[in-house]
């Protein structure tokens, strides 16, 4: 395995020398065990190995911001996870993805926010908050740009259809699922088995909720649950990944109100779409794509009958957003 830093290894215990083959210098950790992140809460890093938790700090070659969660580290020291015990994550392996968002588009400071999610659920109620296509199209975009797919999942369909929402997204190829208080989650349950899912929603969309019935015991802090204790809602301030009891892994994040994506490059999101990448190689140099650009040849496509108009207007409304 690659180390994600190349350079922690470089400079200590000695001043940096760039002369110098650095995998030299860099100890091998390959026989150390492999954990996955599921917390990080002030300065400590909940980890589990082999299925049980451990504790770790980090190793002072790790910059602070350099562990996420989800995760795959290497554990030096103690790693027994008993009571008391600190182990220390001395490496962190290469990653699959990193979802980011900017806390507003006033903010081009990315955050990345997980670590080797392959799934994102983007999780929107139908009523109660009302769902907002805005908000939906910024998640896409974001999960597009990080190579992860996308799945819209949405709940209280006890309290509104979903017709609007699924012809608004269906020719995007975005997988659509609907849930309710009384639902099976079986479907849900399939889509999520074997593979690292992270869960974004606005707050009070029932995302808690769904957690708790898919990992009994998850103890997600629902709205009635708060209401009883009285403590706040916000607790939690980073994400949590919990095992599936079937394998898998949901990562779930708090609710958010906005979602930024300032830092999304125009150009990365068409090159998730192999479909309208390969018309746009007919594009004018620099063409964006947009709704009213000029001489773009995703509208000639659809005029000739290459694609249909409601997958250029749904891919368009959301690409829209970020232009
Ligand atoms: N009608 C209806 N209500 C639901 C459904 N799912 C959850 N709720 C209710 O919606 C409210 C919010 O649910 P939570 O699970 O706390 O929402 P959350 O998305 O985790 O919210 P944050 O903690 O703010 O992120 C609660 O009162 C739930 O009982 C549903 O499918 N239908
Ligand atoms: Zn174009």
């Amino acid at each position: 395995m690659k180390s994600l830093r190349e350079d922690d290894h470089s400079g200590f215990d000695r001043p940096r020398r760039r002369t110098r083959p650095r995998t030299k210098e860099r100890p091998d950790y390959s026989s150390l065990p492999e954990a996955r992140v599921i917390s990080i809460d002030r300065g400590r890093y909940r980890c589990v190995l082999d299925g049980r938790p451990v504790t770790a700090v980090r190793g002072r070659l790790i910059d602070r911001k350099g562990v996420l969660v989800g995760d795959r580290v290497r554990l030096d020291g103690d790693s027994s996870g008993e009571v008391g015990t600190l182990s220390r994550i001395v490496e962190v392996l290469e990653r699959t993805t990193v979802l980011r968002r900017s806390a507003d588009d006033t903010d081009t400071f990315e955050r990345p926010i997980v670590a080797n999610a392959d799934q994102l659920f983007i999780v929107t109620a139908l009523a109660d908050p009302q769902p907002r296509m805005g908000m939906i199209d910024r998640i896409l975009v974001a999960a597009f740009d990080a190579r992860i797919e996308p799945i819209l999942c949405l709940t209280k369909a006890d309290l509104a259809s979903p017709d609007e929402l699924r012809a608004a997204y269906e020719p995007l190829g975005v997988p659509i699922l609907v849930t309710d208080p009384g639902a099976d989650l079986g479907l849900i349950r399939d889509a999520l088995a074997d593979r690292v899912t992270v869960f974004i929603g606005h707050s009070g969309v029932g995302k808690s909720t769904l957690v708790n019935r898919l990992i009994p015991g998850a103890g997600r802090v629902t709205a009635e649950v708060s209401e009883v204790t009285g403590k706040g809602r916000h607790t939690s301030t980073s994400a949590v990944a919990m095992e599936l009891p079937g394998g898998g892994w949901i990562i779930d994040t708090p609710g958010v109100r906005s979602f930024g994506i300032s830092h999304v490059q125009p150009a990365s999101i068409i090159g998730a779409f192999p479909d309208l990448e390969k018309l746009a190689e007919d594009c004018p140099r620099g063409c964006r794509h947009e709704t009213g650009a000029i001489e773009c040849a995703l509208d000639d496509a659809v005029a000739a009958g290459r694609l249909a108009p409601e997958r250029l207007a749904s891919f368009r409304r959301m690409s829209d957003t970020y232009i």
